[in-house]
């Protein structure tokens, strides 16, 4: 028997990510210890090296980042010529372009393919933050090239203002959260095309394309959609009662591994209290609290990482539309350690399929087909 969507089906190895009884852990650490203390840079070095950095290896990779965030002129060019801004497809689009401006864009020699994806890590929040401001009809503003910190750099490209350190605060949690996972769906598509030897830009070009779907990374535009429908807390119950008894899904509801809630919510749930009272607007995070709890009572499910994130986006200015490019934006740190870790120690993944059509039928003449 075939397990429908490969469900429990261990596909292959990982010292990246594990989740063990509900824990979500980065090479061993615990996700409630990284998003209490960590930097996304120091995630970053965690993700590549299986260590957290001293303090001069990650001044070195704060400064390396930050050198290569800005974008080739013909991408951005790319970007504002585009007939339709559609965020999630001109990311693709652009990740795919930046090969363009590789030395090597085709080879997978080990400190090449390192450089090309922290390359990535750099460049993929300037182009989130481009598109962000490209729908809201503005100029694209150049990334700091002295700002250690990714989640400041990525806000004030995105807003072209001095973000608070609250708003700081918030963002390199939402990077620290999102950053890996594991054999996730979009990482898996990056490690499918890794095993063939096409390269890092091959490899994240096709993890985009699986992130933009509303059962994985789409689903926190689809939350935010659906809170701006609820509109008010008393229209929770019987949009989310309705919506069940038509057997539709609740996005930002369920997940593939946990069973409880995901241990990424909590630390969004409280960003997203916290930054509702900081703006004087707690409607968003009150909605959805009262959404979940109509959910754990009617459904038994709980929120996964997209729930919360949605709220947290939107008091961070982040429009839903970019909510998914956002997500990529750490992501990146995961899609490209595990492309790594798949070139280490690589052979073609190529499963088999139970083939379930007809057999034994003939060839019939064109002629004699009726
Ligand atoms: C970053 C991420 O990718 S996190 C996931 C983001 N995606 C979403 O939030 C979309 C909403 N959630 C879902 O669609 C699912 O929970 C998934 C895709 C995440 C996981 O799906 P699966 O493991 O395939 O679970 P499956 O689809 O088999 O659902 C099992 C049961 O729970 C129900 N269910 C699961 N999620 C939901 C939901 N969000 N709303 C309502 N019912 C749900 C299904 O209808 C099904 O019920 P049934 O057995 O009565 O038919
Ligand atoms: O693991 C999954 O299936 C989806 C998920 O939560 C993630 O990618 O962060």
């Amino acid at each position: 028997m075939v397990a429908r969507g490969l469900e429990g089906v261990v596909a292959g190895t990982t010292r990246l990510s594990s989740i063990i009884d509900g824990t979500l852990a980065y090479v061993g650490i615990d996700i409630d210890e990284l998003a209490a203390n960590a930097s996304y840079e120091e995630v970053v070095y965690l993700l590549y090296h299986g260590e957290l950095p001293t303090r001069t290896q990650l001044e070195a990779l704060q400064g390396e980042l930050a050198r290569q965030r800005a974008l080739p002129e013909g991408v951005v060019r790319l970007l504002a010529d585009a007939p339709r801004v559609v965020p999630m497809d001109l990311l693709r689009t652009a990740v795919s372009a930046l090969a363009w401006y590789e030395v090597d864009p085709n080879t997978v020699e080990r400190q090449a393919a390192i450089a090309k994806g922290l390359r990535l890590v750099a460049q993929v929040p300037t182009i989130v933050a481009t598109i962000g401001r490209l729908r809201r009809g503005l100029a694209p503003v150049a990334p700091p090239a002295d700002e250690p910190s990714t989640a400041r750099a990525f806000l004030r490209t995105l807003h072209d203002r001095e973000p608070s350190e609250l708003e700081v605060e918030a963002m390199n949690k939402i990077l620290v959260l999102h950053a890996d996972h594991e054999f996730n769906a979009s990482t898996f598509a990056a490690r499918v095309v890794a095993a063939t030897l096409a390269d890092m830009h091959a490899a994240v070009t096709a993890a985009t394309a699986a992130l933009k779907g509303p059962l994985h990374g789409g689903a926190n535009a689809a939350v935010m959609q659906m809170l701006e429908e609820i509109g008010t807390l008393d229209r929770v119950e019987p949009y989310i009662t309705e919506k069940l008894a038509r057997k539709e899904r609740v996005m930002g509801f369920g997940h593939r591994v946990y069973k409880g809630e995901d241990p990424r919510a909590k630390w969004l749930r409280d960003l997203s209290r916290r930054l509702g009272e900081a703006r004087g607007d707690l409607r968003w995070y009150e909605l959805s609290v009262a959404i979940a709890e109509v959910m754990q009572r009617e459904k038994g499910l709980f929120p996964n990482v997209d729930f919360y994130a949605a709220s947290v986006y939107h008091y961070l200015g982040i429009e839903k539309e970019l909510m998914t490019p956002v997500f990529a934006a750490s992501r990146i740190a995961g899609w490209t350690a595990h492309v790594l870790e798949q070139q280490a120690d690589n052979r073609l993944i190529r499963p088999r399929a139970e083939y379930v059509g007809p057999t034994n039928r003939h060839y019939v003449p064109l002629e004699q087909r009726g």
